[in-house]
């Protein structure tokens, strides 16, 4: 008997140091014992799956109990049963019981039981048809109890923060203890405090991990700091099921001004991830497939809801991703002479406006459909490095002053290498860095920055086109995103709504062309690039009759004549539809052989 009893503080022990006794029986007579402690251990973990069968103990005990001392209390039980089904059913949601279902259901479990023992208190338990009633009730209700989704997460989620003080040693954190924990619809979430000198760093850095720890599958934890923000504590997310699971549709611009952050998908807790563009360079990154173009379409589809910004685009993939968008972008290069020309003008505005504000003591520029702000959007900004390296000096220009005078660059590329950015500081200019999924570890701080692998941001976890990290000031833990999906259709209609509402660039910029006099690569000598002011007309007439047989191409037109895009557009329809002018291929023009 006493080894008994060694053996069961031993266990006890054990299992203050959070380790399961390994039970070994080598008597008979010490079995029963340790037996029963085992039992007993089974009963009160398993409490909240056996929960039903001890109510039904409990009555049975209450009914037997009450019929023996006070029979005549049944009336009361009957009462009090019936009142408290009522204010259950009615006022149950104060109690945690938010659904109507579950409000129900706990007002026929008080009246069932109540009225089980109000009639077992009268009559007896072993009264017919009592024990058939206790029986096959209790099993009846306790079916949903069994299924139910969110006391089995809410179980599940208690015994994993029993376990959390083993867990933490096991992963490195030990002393960190959970504070609360709540089973929200995608898993549960929880509030830990850390120990002294931990940090959350440390615990983004045990992230796989505490995931192999508590036998979740990989990518389904999350770490943030919690909302007031302390550096002792920590929120833990487990994802039972992935919320970015589905494609997201656009549901619309979320800004009307580039003055306002640009919401670019939901993040997982449903908020939106949005980001300011004004006065910061934007790099985007990620694998091919990985949902760059898509990105980019969110980009564009908000940026051409904005009155105050001029939106120009390199692409040159020969246009194929941004064309889409043609016509709401104020000029768009496809070729590397157009993306020359292009940044050079960019430079220029640049220059001029930074002239402008220092001569009225300005620091900064203020946006307005007047004087809009400029975005130049890049896709594929590798090919740029390649194609037009002599345009580094202009992008490296823009990247390092274009803030001030809200000229806004954004580069998309699969691995932003220095080679790739070019020779110049582009990438260390870039304030906002949006990774899509990458497939090397390393590339996480090619995009991201320095540092940012080992910090946390596993942007090579991310297991689905439009998955998303993004790294801004105001963004600085990893949260994954989705971008939404802005379908063919979405991008077609949203273009043409907002075409006619974009700014022409403004004034302080036109003389500044002009005095530059930029004559862009390979114009014919016909289109003389004329004056800016009321001669647009003339000049398109003059361009599309010298134009060669393949035809002038839209961007060439747009510096020609200085029309804004979608008054270059109307007026090439009507000059077509009139015979005039023929569009000879896709985006090309001449004036029409038989033109009058
Ligand atoms: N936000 C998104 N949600 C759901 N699916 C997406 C999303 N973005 C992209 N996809 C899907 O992934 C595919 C590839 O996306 P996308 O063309 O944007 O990738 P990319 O990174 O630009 O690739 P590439 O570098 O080859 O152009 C799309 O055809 C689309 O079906």
């Amino acid at each position: 008997m006493n080894r008994t009893r060694q053996m069961r503080r031993h266990a006890q022990k054990m299992h203050r140091n959070g380790l399961q006794p390994m039970v070994i029986i080598d008597r008979d007579d010490q079995s029963p014992d340790i037996a029963a402690v085992l039992v007993a251990r089974a009963l009160w973990r398993y409490r909240s799956e056996l929960a039903p069968i001890y109510v039904v103990a409990l009555l049975a005990l209450g009914g037997a109990i009450l019929h023996r001392t006070h029979p005549d209390w049944w009336l009361w039980l009957a009462g009090v049963a019936t009142v408290a089904a009522s204010v259950l059913a009615m006022f149950g949601d104060r109690v945690g019981l938010a659904l109507r279902i579950e409000r129900l259901y706990a007002a026929s479990i008080a009246m069932g039981a109540g009225g089980w023992v109000a009639a077992a208190t009268a009559v007896g338990v072993t009264c017919r048809p009592l024990p058939l009633l206790l029986a096959g009730g209790g099993f009846v209700l306790a079916v949903p109890w069994w299924v139910h989704r969110r006391r089995r997460a809410k179980v599940r989620v208690d015994r994993q923060i029993a376990a959390w003080p083993e867990i933490a040693q096991t992963v490195g954190l030990a002393g960190s203890r959970a504070q609360s924990a709540v089973v929200d619809v995608w898993g549960w979430r929880a509030r830990f405090a850390l120990a002294r000198g931990q940090t959350i760093q440390d615990v983004i850095g045990k992230v796989p991990a505490i995931e192999s720890a508590l036998g979740t599958y990989r990518g389904a934890v999350r770490v943030s700091p919690t909302r007031d923000d302390k550096a002792n504590r920590f929120e833990l997310r487990v994802l039972d099921t992935d919320p970015h699971a589905d494609a997201i549709p656009w549901p619309g611009p979320s800004v009307s001004s580039i003055t306002e952050p640009i919401d670019l998908g939901p993040f997982e807790d449903a908020t939106g991830a949005r980001v300011l563009l004004l006065r910061r360079h934007g790099l985007i990154g990620g694998v091919a497939g990985s949902g760059k173009s898509g990105g980019i379409n969110v980009l564009m589809g908000n940026l051409s809801a904005c009155r105050d910004v001029v939106v120009w685009a390199i692409d040159l993939k020969r246009g194929m991703e941004l064309q889409p968008w043609a016509s709401c972008i104020d000029r768009l290069a496809t070729t590397p002479e157009q993306a020359r020309a292009m940044l050079s003008d960019a430079v220029t505005i640049l220059e001029a406006r930074a002239e402008w504000l220092a001569g009225g003591g300005l620091r900064v520029w203020e946006p307005t459909p007047q004087r809009p702000a400029l975005v130049i959007i890049v896709d594929e900004y590798a090919e740029l490095a390649d194609d037009a390296p002599d345009a580094a000096d202009d992008t490296d220009s823009i990247a390092r002053r274009g803030r001030a005078v809200a000229v806004t660059l954004i580069a998309a590329t699969q691995r932003p290498t220095q080679k790739a950015m070019g020779k110049g500081a582009v990438r260390s200019q870039m304030d906002v860095r949006v990774s899509f999924r990458v497939r090397e570890r390393k590339d996480v701080d090619l995009i991201l920055g320095q540092g940012m692998l080992s910090a946390g941001w596993h942007a090579h976890t991310l297991n689905a086109p439009g998955k998303f990290l993004l790294s801004a000031p105001e963004h600085d833990t990893p949260r994954r995103g989705r971008a939404y999906l802005l379908t063919d259709d979405t991008v077609a209609q949203t273009a043409e709504r907002h075409a006619p509402v974009r700014p022409a660039l403004d004034k302080i910029f036109r003389r500044a062309l002009n005095e530059a006099r930029m004559t862009p690569v390979s114009v014919p000598a016909v289109a003389e690039t004329p004056t800016l002011d009321d001669t647009a007309e003339t000049a398109l007439r003059e361009a599309l009759d010298g134009a060669p047989d393949e035809g002038l191409p839209i961007a060439h037109l747009l510096l020609i004549t200085q029309m804004s895009r979608p008054t270059l557009y109307r007026r090439l329809s009507e000059l077509v539809k009139t015979g005039r002018a023929v569009q000879v291929t896709r985006g090309r023009y001449k004036a029409s052989e038989h033109a009058p």
